[in-house]
């Protein structure tokens, strides 16, 4: 897969050959995207010409609402999941308020038409501009004017509610691994380098490897969870806090991982975490052993947890 990034205006042409283009901002690459990309595949296929997903650098609303986005993918993590889709161009648009403001016939013939567009693929509910009665994927074919074809996904579905990064967000937020799992189809992931606590992990019993938190990513409510974390590009069972470390009153909300079956030196390296399951919220304990029973409660609740699932 090619990853190009694009300032609006360009003037080069990215292919040779006409594409199939699969539009959206795509965050979390959930089933719903996975659906609409896959079909988008089969057309690129049938025609023999490539699939190229467009998409932007960031969230088209932190441009419109102070309110900031937590994101489901990054960028890069957006891009690893595109590329086992079979996804051949990934074009990232830098989202700026120029383009906003956009016409929906300047979008046809300035960006579709300039990526060379055969056939787009959008999802039912798709914009392109501020007028989302007039920008919207049903009157795409009016602007096109018979330039190229217009495919619409219908809705994806789980349980009758919409499979959709804001109802993902959320059940992340809420610790629901199990229905993240599933919206997404595969685990929900944070990644990032070890960096240093305050060295009492150790004096627990219990060292764990911090994680720098990157401040757009969408983070799970307090509590200790069952994960799997990777280190070296190895997996290893763990429990994960996510907190104050109420007992001590931190000032600052960590994420910090006892790796099972690990006792390597990791500060510096990358880490990626696979959340699974809630276990039970932080608390304040009096004492340092009312914490360490607990947490060797909590290492075998969850190697159990790991055994049934
Ligand atoms: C599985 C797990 C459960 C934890 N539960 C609590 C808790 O309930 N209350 C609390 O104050 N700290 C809790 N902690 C955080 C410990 O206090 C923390 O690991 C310890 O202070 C180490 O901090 P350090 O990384 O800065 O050395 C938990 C940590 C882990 C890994
Ligand atoms: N089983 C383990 N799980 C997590 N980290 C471990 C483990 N064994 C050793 N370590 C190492 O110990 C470090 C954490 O020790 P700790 O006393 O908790 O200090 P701090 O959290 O202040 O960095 C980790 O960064 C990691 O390099």
């Amino acid at each position: 897969m090619k990853t190009i990034t694009l300032n609006y205006p360009w003037d080069k042409e990215l292919t040779d050959k006409s594409v199939v283009l699969a539009v959206g901002f795509f965050d979390g690459v959930h089933r719903g995207h996975q659906k609409l990309i896959n079909d988008a595949k089969a057309i690129a296929l049938e025609k023999n010409i490539p699939l190229m997903v467009m998409t932007f650098n960031h969230h088209p609303q932190e441009l419109f609402s102070k309110n900031k986005i937590s994101y489901i993918t990054t960028n890069e993590e957006k891009a690893l999941e595109m590329e086992k889709l079979g996804v051949d161009y990934l074009v990232i648009i830098n989202f700026t308020r120029e383009f906003s403001q956009l016409s929906p016939q300047e979008y046809v013939d300035n960006v579709l038409l300039k990526l060379k567009v055969d056939t787009v693929v959008a999802g039912f509910d798709y914009t392109y501009g501020p007028d989302k009665s007039v920008d919207n994927v049903q009157n795409l074919p009016k602007f096109a004017k018979g330039k190229f074809k217009v495919k619409v996904e219908p809705k994806q579905t789980f349980y009758g509610e919409k499979i959709g990064s804001t109802s993902i967000r959320q059940a992340i937020k809420n610790g629901n691994f199990p229905l993240v799992k599933k919206l997404l189809g595969y685990p929900y992931k944070i990644s990032g380098e070890i960096v240093h606590g305050y060295r009492r992990g150790h004096q627990l019993g219990f060292p764990t490897a911090n994680l720098k938190i990157n401040p757009i990513k969408a983070l799970p409510k307090e509590g200790v969870y069952a994960t799997r974390v990777k280190i070296d590009n190895k997996w290893y069972e763990a429990m994960t806090n996510v907190g104050y470390n109420d007992t001590f009153d931190n000032k600052e909300l960590t994420i910090e991982a006892n790796l099972f079956d690990f006792s390597e030196e990791a500060y510096g390296k990358q880490m990626t975490i696979e959340w699974y399951k809630f276990m039970r919220g932080e608390i304040k304990f009096d004492s340092l052993d009312g914490l360490i029973d607990q947490m060797k409660r909590d290492e075998q609740d969850i190697k159990d947890y790991f055994q049934d699932n």
